[in-house]
């Protein structure tokens, strides 16, 4: 399984294609709207998310609700682009037209924590726009889009992921005592909390910490946890460190703009523990062997354990920091403050659903790579045979973990 994306922030549309799924995954253009409206959801996101629609059209690889097993393209349009249509023009625009737009003024002035100044540097640009439309995280609707085929596969098989915040600046629950984890069935709850978080009272203080954040012009990262039932064991690999399925997660996740930490199960806080404490013993129970405890986040030895799968991607603050930071002005060379139009105070409600998306097509790929097929219901069919011809004593009951 392959998949790309193209288009740039204010561009006339995100594109997406995703190849090597089977055929007869359900996909609809609502669905895949449904899904590109999760990623719009969060208190402490800004302006654009109100006034900006994503248009959705499928454009490839889908028929009557149903991939057809080619390449699934989506192109996510942008109902904005009347207003950038000069600014951003694919073909050449008289010099003088361009002139005269006021979205046109060169951005020289870098902002720190984005690929402005970089950017300029390894592209040879004398101004951020090209650097910072494609830089920007408006390209994960693409992303959300094709997780959700990914996702709508998985589910097919008896897979299910769910996402929420853990973490907002400072505020967290405690580590060493989590609450009860969300189910998928969770999702709805999820979506209508302002935060995403499963706990009403700790959700309250992350939203307290927004309006803090808000008020004296300053932004906040957090910490966002996706969830993935049903797994089959085995998914990934221990042969080889690409075919490993923590590395393969924890790429994916690295990969979302502004990422810049993953965990996989207790991540770090295993770190702190004696080994006796760290590991998750095996047991026999009635129906199949059981785990004592989940700390490993479902996975051991790069490979899925059938336990349910459990990884964090920690953001960094907004960098587009209303109280402006200092930069250069390139165009002078002289110390100048970075640009600032608008920005989110804090958008990591929407990058847990772009990592749910991620997630989906990572699992999506391990699955496939395992068990093939060029159907939903071939694969299907090689799934339950090879959890059929596992011997009684290797045969795992998941889902019995009491942390
Ligand atoms: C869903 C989402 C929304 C974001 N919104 C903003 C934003 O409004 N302003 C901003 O400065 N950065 C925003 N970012 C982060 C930037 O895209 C990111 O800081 C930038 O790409 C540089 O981070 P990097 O060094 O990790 O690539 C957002 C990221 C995500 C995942
Ligand atoms: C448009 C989206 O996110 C944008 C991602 C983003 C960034 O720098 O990553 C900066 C903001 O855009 P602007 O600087 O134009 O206000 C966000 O709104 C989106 O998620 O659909």
């Amino acid at each position: 399984m392959r998949w790309l994306t193209a288009g740039e922030s204010h561009g006339p549309a995100l594109v997406g294609i995703i190849e090597g799924l089977p055929a007869f995954i359900p996909v609809t253009t609502e669905r895949i709207q449904d899904a590109l409206a999760r990623r719009r959801l969060g208190y402490g996101r800004g302006a654009r998310m109100k006034f900006e629609k994503d248009q959705v059209r499928i454009i490839g690889g889908v028929r009557h609700g149903l991939t057809q097993g080619g390449p699934v393209a989506i192109e996510i349009g942008n109902t904005e682009w009347p207003k950038w249509e000069t600014v951003m023009s694919a073909d050449p625009v008289d010099p003088e037209v361009l002139a005269a737009q006021a979205r046109n003024a060169p951005l020289t002035r870098p902002r720190p924590g984005h690929a402005d100044f970089v950017g300029m540097q390894k592209y040879g640009f004398d101004e951020a726009r090209p650097i910072l439309e494609r830089a920007s995280a408006r390209e994960t609707a693409a992303r959300v889009a094709l997780g959700s085929v990914a996702a709508g596969l998985l589910r097919e098989l008896g897979i299910g992921l769910v996402s929420h915040t853990v973490a907002i600046g400072p505020v967290s629950g405690d580590p060493e005592a989590p609450g009860p984890l969300p189910a998928p069935d969770d999702v709805e709850r999820l979506d209508a909390d302002p935060m995403r978080c499963f706990d009403p009272e700790l959700s309250a203080r992350m939203v307290a910490e927004v309006d803090d954040a808000r008020k004296s012009g300053d932004t906040l990262g957090g910490v966002v946890e996706v969830l993935a039932y049903g797994l089959p064991p085995g998914l990934g690999s221990h042969v080889h460190f690409d075919r490993r399925l923590d590395s393969r997660l924890a790429g994916a996740l690295m990969g979302i703009q502004a990422i810049k930490g993953v965990e996989i199960g207790d991540g770090f806080l295993t770190t702190r523990r004696r080994g006796s404490a760290a590991h998750d013993e095996i047991r026999p129970g009635p129906d199949g062997v059981v785990r004592a405890s989940n700390r490993s986040g479902g996975t051991e030895g790069g490979m899925s354990t059938g336990e349910p799968l459990r990884v964090r991607a920690g953001m960094k603050p907004i960098a587009t920091v209303p109280r402006a930071l200092g930069t250069v002005d390139t165009s002078t060379g002289e110390a100048a403050t970075a640009h600032h139009q608008r920005s989110d105070v804090c958008a990591v409600p929407a990058a847990g659903v772009v990592a749910e998306a991620m997630v989906a097509l990572v699992l999506a790929d391990a699955v496939v790579e395992k068990f093939g097929g060029d159907s939903v219901a071939e694969l299907a069919r090689n799934l339950e045979s090879y959890r059929q011809a596992l011997p009684e004593t290797l045969r795992s009951a998941p889902g019995t973990v009491d942390q």
